[in-house]
């Protein structure tokens, strides 16, 4: 491969069914190293099962898949989802207090966690450090998700996928949250993979975008590039017509 140092993941040839039922189709393309890349594309379409591929949950039948130039087969999976991320829609917080929550990845990778260290990491996702000793389950949608986003950053990763993570946030916080996941790409150069519903969202947020449809990369580039395609369902999808 010649762009590895430009290149956080790369696909190649990628296919993955379930009871032989085919969920993603060749897919091959570079997630650029720094950036911001959507995924969109309609319901079902593989957009979850790509990201479950990306930090090593589950392996493709068929194709490659690099991880900063490195094939993913050659991680342990420990050290794969410190450099791979995940935060889920759901943001799912265990029973106790914020700062119960904020120590699992420490605890997992058999870190010391104390305060400061919590109180450093509400800080960096813009939360009141006040709010380390609250339960975390009494938080709002957007402050529960803030605090598994301060989670998921926990070990620094170098690329953070992020499921829908706004999806089931009022306007205020969903904005909250866009700005703060900018801000995160910006001073750390983090690599973001977006899945998200919104094509407005798709539009504010990301360098780049992929458009998934039946399972396959139907197109990716620009926003810009891919509003020019020639493909009416790429069209319509990005005009709100299809979900
Ligand atoms: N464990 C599983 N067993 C059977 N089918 C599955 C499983 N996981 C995913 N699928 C199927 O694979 C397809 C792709 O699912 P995936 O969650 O990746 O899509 P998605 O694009 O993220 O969907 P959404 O936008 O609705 O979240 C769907 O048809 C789904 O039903």
């Amino acid at each position: 491969m010649s762009n590895n140092e430009q290149t956080a993941i790369r696909f190649e040839h990628v296919s993955y069914s379930i009871n032989g039922k085919n969920i993603l189709y060749d897919i091959t393309g570079n997630v650029p190293i720094g950036k911001i890349t959507t995924i969109v594309g309609p319901s079902g379409t593989g957009k979850s099962t790509l990201f479950r591929l990306s930090n090593g949950l589950i392996s493709p039948d068929s194709g490659k898949i690099f991880v900063l130039g490195k094939n993913i087969e050659e991680y342990d999976p420990v050290s794969l989802r410190k450099i791979v991320a995940l935060a889920p829609q759901s943001a799912p917080m265990i029973e106790g207090t914020v700062f119960s929550n904020l120590r699992l990845p420490f605890d997992l990778h058999g870190k010391a966690f104390d305060e400061t260290e919590a109180k450093k990491l509400l800080h960096l996702v813009n939360l009141d450090p006040d709010l380390l000793f609250h339960d975390a389950n009494r938080l709002s949608g957007g402050e529960r998700q803030k605090v598994s986003i301060a989670r998921t950053l926990a070990n620094r990763p170098q690329i953070l996928l992020l499921d829908e993570i706004t999806s089931s946030l009022d306007p205020v916080s969903q904005q909250e949250i866009e700005h703060l996941i900018l801000s995160i790409n910006e001073k750390y150069k983090t690599t973001i993979l977006w899945i998200t519903h919104q094509m407005d969202q798709a539009i504010r947020v990301g360098d780049f975008t992929w458009m998934l449809m039946d399972g396959k990369l139907a197109e990716s580039g620009k926003i810009s590039e891919l509003q020019m395609s020639d493909n009416v369902r790429i069209q319509q999808f990005i005009k709100g017509e299809t979900k």
